[in-house]
């Protein structure tokens, strides 16, 4: 399987947590405006992999990336990449909702501002495409300025996707995105995925198999921190090339 329009590439990357060897000689391509999904069982990677890809390990001295993590041309462990311009580019949704304390409008708008001076007409307008494109506009548009944190769970992870959209990235990163929330709740975040895979290219972590297989185009099984198989999502459930992979996802694992 060969992915002809790659967003991010991975070259014998390796990463460690001090002397601990967590990701091992990892190569893949991440394709653009799919969803990619990293299953594996407790402790695989996964979450540790998908935090590589806006560095967020930069704010952990011992941590350390080496190899290729390619975006746009150029390798983003190379030392002259702008940290907090990757990050609008490359944005991350965590498991848990963390709205800011602060009002719904405005936990959208603190992002744009720290990248675009736009007039109160168009933060207006790029408020509501967010809230539009994260399916929560028809909820919150008589309430803009009430506090973000008094959304339901669900409406409070839909407000981080639209904090998260409202930059433009190019990439969004979701870590468990709907682990702790109910499951209308999820199967909204499930749907607006779909949606937002047309103009985004989109990571998720998921420890949650069936889920990967109902929205990932192309999925990645890792185990103790290695890619033991990558391929395309129906064929990776159906037809798995590794015994381990298939041990896996037929729950004969451990
Ligand atoms: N900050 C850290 N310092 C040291 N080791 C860590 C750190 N974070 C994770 N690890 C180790 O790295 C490995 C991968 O962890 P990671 O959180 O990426 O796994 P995961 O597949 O996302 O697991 P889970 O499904 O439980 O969230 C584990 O062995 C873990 O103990």
């Amino acid at each position: 399987m060969e992915i002809t329009d790659a967003q991010i590439e991975f070259k014998d990357f390796n990463f460690y947590y001090g002397k601990f060897h967590a990701l091992k000689n990892i190569n893949f391509k991440m394709a653009r405006h799919k969803v990619t999904a990293f299953i594996g069982p407790s402790g695989c990677g996964k979450s540790t992999l998908l935090r590589t890809i806006n560095r967020m390990y930069d704010l952990y001295p011992e941590q350390r990336a080496e190899g290729g993590l390619i975006f746009d041309g150029k390798n983003l462990l190379d030392s002259g990449i702008d940290v907090s311009v990757l990050r609008a580019k490359i944005g991350m949704v965590f498991q848990k909702p963390t709205p800011f304390p602060m009002s719904i409008y405005d936990n959208i708008a603190f992002g744009v501002k720290l990248h675009e001076k736009l007039s109160v007409s168009d933060m207006d307008d790029r408020v509501e495409w967010a809230l539009r494109k994260a399916a929560l506009w028809d909820e919150v548009k008589t309430k803009l300025h009430q506090s973000g944190m008094s959304l339901s769970g669900g409406q409070q992870q839909r407000l981080c996707i639209a904090r998260g959209i409202a930059v433009k990235p190019q990439v969004i990163l979701l870590d468990e995105p709907t682990s702790a929330l109910d499951p209308i709740s999820t199967s909204r975040i499930e749907e607006l995925i779909g949606e937002l895979k047309e103009e985004f290219t989109i990571v998720i972590v998921t420890h949650n198999m069936q889920q990967a297989a109902r929205i990932s185009d192309y999925t990645a099984y890792m185990y103790l921190g290695e890619m033991v198989e990558f391929g395309v999502t129906d064929e990776l459930f159906l037809k798995p090339k590794k015994k381990e992979t298939e041990d896996y996802i037929t729950g004969r694992f451990g």
